[in-house]
């Protein structure tokens, strides 16, 4: 229980490094007034020592400047995280916030990220597991892709990927939905058309933090992960949970998408997940002379990649197609796997398998 007394001394104080308040992490346990003494408890899962120090200074501080309150008694407890992911070879990974949930059995997870809605996010997620999907089994290995829609403003793999039904529970775990060969868990499956998304912040996070948690992957090489559009606090959490081996970030060509671009960046780097590059949807318009029509402008990937200091993965195309096979539940790396669509985002997925050393 928080005393309401307490409550917005408590909400001034952010997390070391997030510009999230310990509240909405859910980091205090309690907080009561006795007399003019405040008494708070703090939880804190957490590998870093310096956290739970900072953070008790932060609470001591803001109590201090409450009317009526003159002593402040506050005790943490701290909580290693279970096991910690094991830091990839050159990386550092050292993550100071709550727990990352744990994926056994997931080799690789690529986060796919956008600054704001609409530039082609889950359509890229969509086709990119499909192409390592392929990638793979021409390899002669055996399926194990997973692609995991985080996306609950509006869920759209389901439709992307041609899958309506709902998930099946066994032992209290989701068990992914399959098309194409790949397997699929999306929040659409488990929300229905009528249910309002007017969620807020913190209530989102649980949510995606349980449903992230709950689902049985089973042995996968590669999980790939829509997240929720945009770069508020929301989506850092949702990052910093999951355990990412790196991300990738969807823009278009317009000038202005940079500075999103860089927000979306930003945020992998507060949790030292790396950036794998940057994606550009909607370049041009292939004229049927086979020359390119850069309707939306043209240079914005490459100015945000460079900006970055990372790569320019590559450039998709406009095509109707896209939008036609989405529509129809088959992405273009099915449907039309050797259109300059199709091709480039093989080209990317078999780029980023590279990087990622698999
Ligand atoms: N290269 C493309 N050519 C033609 N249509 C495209 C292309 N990329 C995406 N689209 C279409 O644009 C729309 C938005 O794409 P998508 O849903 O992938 O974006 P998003 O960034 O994930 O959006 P949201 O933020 O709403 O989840 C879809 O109808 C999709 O079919």
């Amino acid at each position: 229980m928080i005393d309401d007394k307490l409550l917005p001394a408590l909400k001034q104080v952010k997390y070391p490094g997030f510009s999230r308040d310990i509240v909405s992490f859910g980091l205090v346990s309690g907080a009561t007034v006795e007399g003019n003494r405040a008494v708070v408890g703090l939880a804190i899962t957490t590998a870093d020592e310096s956290i739970p120090l900072k953070v008790k200074q932060g609470v001591e501080q803001a109590l201090a400047q409450l009317p009526g309150i003159e002593a402040a008694e506050v005790t943490v407890s701290v909580t290693k995280p279970k096991t910690p992911p094991p830091p990839a070879p050159g990386q550092k990974r050292e993550v100071s916030g709550p727990a990352q949930q744990q994926l056994p059995g997931v080799k690789k997870i690529i986060a796919v990220a956008s600054g704001k809605g609409g530039v082609g996010k889950s359509t890229f997620a969509v086709n990119l597991a499909c192409a390592i999907d392929k990638l793979l089994s021409e390899q002669g290995r055996p399926r194990q892709v997973g692609l995991m829609d985080c996306d609950i403003y509006g869920p759209s793999v389901p439709l992307m990927m041609g899958i309506s039904a709902r998930p099946e529970v066994r032992d209290n775990m989701l068990t992914p939905l399959e098309n194409f060969g790949i397997r699929v868990m999306s929040m659409g499956f488990l929300l229905d058309e009528t249910t309002p998304v007017v969620w807020r912040g913190p209530m989102i996070m649980k949510t995606i933090q349980q449903f992230a948690a709950n689902v049985d992957w089973g042995e996968l090489d590669v999980l790939v992960v829509d997240l929720p559009p945009g770069t508020g606090d929301a989506q850092l959490s949702l990052v910093q949970t999951l355990p990412l081996d790196g991300a990738v970030i969807v823009t278009t060509p317009q000038s202005v998408a940079v500075s999103v671009t860089r927000r979306g960046a930003m945020m992998f780097g507060k949790v030292n997940v790396p950036l794998l590059g940057v994606a550009e949807n909607m370049s041009y318009l292939q004229n049927p002379d086979g020359s390119k029509n850069f309707i939306f402008g043209q240079g914005g990937g490459e100015i945000a990649a460079r900006d970055l200091e990372t790569e320019l993965l590559g450039q998709v195309p406009l095509d109707p197609a896209i939008g036609q096979g989405s529509d129809r539940g088959i992405p273009i790396v099915i449907g039309h796997p050797d259109s300059a669509a199709g091709e480039s985002f093989t080209a990317m997925a078999k780029n980023l398998l590279h990087k990622l050393k698999l």
